[in-house]
């Protein structure tokens, strides 16, 4: 399909001791436009489909995407277009190698209420890749963020509304809590299925499990790239194919619900199922 863009980050964050390994960057783009963002939040919140039991082990207040018909041809097609493609340059993969494992708004605010939530605790996403879209103004909360250990310092702020903010999912990271506001993200949690990448350690709990260290956040990337620099880590290797997993098959895209991929070593499953006619679209290439 034509009128493909890819996007250019305007800032870019290294995680210090990743090394030449591209999974330690973290970019930050303009993607969307402020009307963009308004019709989606709007679009959000008349649907009925929220709630908060789509992740187990750490729940947000949130919608699967892709579930709202006014939204999921759009989504579909801006992720053909625009997200996969970026998202592959900027990891070296191909856009055909990206799948969801879930797409959802998810809503953080500073009120009180029955299921409001200020900020979401430290945790890995299930996905290799993750990104966030704001959809909310900047200005419209305070605090808020994407909140990632081994960058240390501040959370990850993009700059204005409709900026997207993409990171590998197994660099443990929190949603640093709104003290004013509230503010909406797009989250998608994108998985890789490439040669390059090592599935079955990407699968095994060694690269699953919610252990704080940021030196756990190194291993993990560099053994989640085949040849990346990570073939010679001891500990990782170790842990790395036994916990197995096999059960937890991210392949599986409409079987793989549950948790971010925390504590919980046998997530709820097919709970989060993504539509097959979805599927279909969002595997495929641009036909670069
Ligand atoms: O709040 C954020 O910026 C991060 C959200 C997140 O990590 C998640 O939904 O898994
Ligand atoms: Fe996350």
């Amino acid at each position: 399909m034509a009128g493909g863009r890819i996007l250019a980050p305007y800032e870019t964050l290294s995680v210090p001791g990743a090394a030449g390994n591209r999974l330690g960057r973290v970019h930050l783009c303009r993607c969307w436009s402020r009307d963009t963002c308004r019709w989606l939040v709007r679009a959000a919140d008349a649907s009925d489909g929220w709630g908060t039991d789509r992740h187990a082990s750490v729940p947000t207040t949130d919608l699967e995407a892709l579930a709202v018909p006014e939204l999921r041809a759009w989504l579909a097609r801006e992720t053909r277009e625009t997200l996969f493609p970026t998202l592959a340059r900027l990891y070296g993969f191909a856009p055909a190698e990206l799948h969801y494992m879930d797409l959802f708004v998810v809503r953080y605010t500073a009120e009180r209420g029955a299921d409001a939530q200020r900020g979401l605790r430290p945790h890995r996403d299930r996905s290799l890749l993750s990104f966030n879209v704001a959809l909310s103004d900047p200005r419209a909360f305070d605090g808020g963020g994407t909140q990632i250990d081994a960058l240390g310092g501040n959370a990850v702020r993009p700059r204005a509304q409709g900026d997207l903010v993409v990171h590998s999912g197994k660099l443990r990271h929190s949603g640093a809590p709104v003290t004013r506001g509230t503010r909406d993200l797009l989250v998608g949690f994108v998985g890789v299925h490439s040669p390059t990448v090592d599935l079955p350690f990407l699968r095994s709990l060694y690269a699953k499990l919610n252990v704080q260290g940021v030196e756990r956040d190194l291993a993990i990337l560099r053994r989640a790239l085949r040849g990346g620099g990570g073939g010679a880590d001891p500990d990782a290797g170790s842990h790395g194919r036994t916990g197995g997993a096999v059960d937890d098959d991210d392949a599986a895209v409409d079987g793989d619900g549950g948790g971010r991929g925390g504590e919980s070593a046998s997530p709820q499953r097919a709970r989060v199922g993504l539509p097959p006619v979805a599927l279909a679209e969002l595997h495929m290439s641009s036909a670069e």
